[in-house]
């Protein structure tokens, strides 16, 4: 009897997942489930729209269930999350008061963006929270811009860190210059900006995701943006109106598909209906720096973003220098990428990326300890990681420390590991894909 690939070990709360890989190449075509930014962006608009939002293909991830939740608990009607089609009948613009504390979970988009909504509803009163690793994440880099902007929030260590309390305001407009690239800041001031009368800017130091910007003009929102000095600016006030949207796939989430690909001798996958918008392809050119075999079919444009079928068919990888603007197109890929770089000949060198240790985990300390684990060569730099690639790789036990990314780059290192992986706590891999493990084993079969 042959040994099954992934094995499924219940240890409630969490799961443990052991991997023996076989070596053999990865074959098929998959879907990905749904963009997680665009979900986020879905819902929340269609909750303060006037009228319906129609959404398909809405990733059933825990980060957009918390965000539904939120709404539902300020007014949204939402309809069924497991149908094929999801309606949020919005509230026009006023969200209700809660009557109890909104929970973001793990999301750090659901908190981020919300307070942007929240901070501007006069005379309404709510307290925000999340799970442990949310609540050590800063949230100053949006408290500080929307103070400036007239808000008033409390929270923990100098109202930096959530639980955080938010008396809504009128706010005034803006122009704020973020010391980071960051689509959830820039969200939050422009969502902060809808309801205030006069133009709210927001100028990046390089572009980060765009999808705020592109549904807000979707939804009927003035939306002007500069391309060389990356500001984008609302003309408040918006009112917005229900739409339609046809959530992609995550390409996040074909990340791992395509590194797996890219990594294990024989495979020729094809990955349909995935989200290619350029603010977000980063994880592509990176991977074609480093030679891989990837080419994109069947491009077009659905509700306002750029779709397409990839096909990613195995080739001997070479290392490559990832920084600079890249970074901020390719942020959630850096822990897939430090997997394709184990692969790679030579010495591949990501910088620039200190961000990475603000997310659900310090995604470069995580990495660095875990592929260590298993025998990989890598160093972490104060703002990166330096991995030399083709050293010979062994099974290990390792952890995901709860953040998804990093449970789900261990299991596809793991085939290229000599020996059996066990990964604990890989059950965080439901925050952005519920339905990884099912598809990890439909395309090694
Ligand atoms: O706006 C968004 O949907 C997101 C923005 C990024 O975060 P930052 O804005 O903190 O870079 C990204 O890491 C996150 O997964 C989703
Ligand atoms: C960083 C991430 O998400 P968030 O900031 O929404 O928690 C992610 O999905 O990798």
């Amino acid at each position: 009897m042959t040994e099954s690939l992934l094995e499924i070990i219940e240890q409630p709360p969490h799961q443990v997942w052991r991997l023996r890989p076989r070596g053999d190449g990865l074959q098929g075509r998959i879907q990905v489930p749904g963009d997680k930014s665009i979900s986020h962006r879905a819902l929340m608009l269609g909750a303060i729209a006037q009228g319906t939002t129609r959404i398909q293909g809405l990733l059933l991830g825990e980060d957009p269930r918390s965000t539904a939740r939120c709404f539902q608990m300020m007014g949204a009607k939402l309809s069924d999350l497991e149908g094929e089609w999801v309606t949020v009948e919005g509230v026009g613009g006023q969200l209700r008061e809660p009557a109890a504390v909104l929970d973001a979970g793990n999301s750090g988009t659901t908190l981020r963006l919300m307070l942007g909504l929240l901070a501007s509803q006069p005379e309404r009163f709510f307290c925000v929270t999340g799970d442990e690793s949310l609540r050590s994440r800063p949230m100053s880099r949006v408290i500080l811009p929307l103070t400036r902007m007239g808000a008033a929030i409390w929270g923990r260590q100098g109202h930096t860190l959530a639980p955080l309390a938010v008396q809504g305001q009128s706010l005034r407009p803006i122009h704020y210059h973020s010391p980071i690239a960051s689509a959830q800041v820039k969200s939050c001031i422009l969502l902060a900006g809808l309801g205030i009368d006069g133009q709210t800017t927001v100028t990046e130091p390089s572009l980060s995701r765009d999808h705020s910007e592109r549904m807000l003009r979707a939804f009927g929102a003035e939306i002007t943006t500069d391309t060389e000095t990356h500001s984008v600016t609302v003309s408040g006030p918006a009112r917005l109106q229900g739409q339609t949207v046809v959530v992609p796939g995550d390409i996040s989430s074909a990340a791992f598909w395509l590194v797996a690909a890219a990594t294990v001798p024989g495979s020729d996958l094809l990955i349909e209906n995935v989200g290619v918008n350029p603010t977000r392809t980063g994880v592509l050119e990176a991977l074609q720096h480093m030679d891989a075999d990837i080419t994109l079919v069947n491009e077009r444009q659905v509700t306002g973003e750029p779709v397409a079928d990839l096909r990613v068919r195995y080739r001997p990888l070479k290392a490559c220098k990832l920084a600079g603007d890249l970074i901020p197109r390719l942020i959630d890929e850096v822990p897939i990428l430090a997997v394709a770089a184990l692969a790679a000949r030579g010495t591949t060198v990501i910088r620039d990326a200190a961000e990475l240790r603000v997310k659900e985990s310090d995604r470069l300390a995580v990495m660095a300890t875990q592929l260590g684990k298993m025998g990989g060569q890598v160093t972490e730099l104060p703002d990166g990681l330096e991995i030399t690639g083709g050293v010979p790789l062994k099974g290990a036990e390792v952890d995901s420390h709860t953040d998804h990314r990093i449970a789900m780059a261990l299991a596809i290192v793991a085939l290229q590991a000599q020996g059996a992986t066990q990964i604990s706590r890989a059950e965080a891999a439901a925050v952005s894909y519920p339905t990884f493990s099912q598809t990890l084993a439909q395309v090694c079969r």
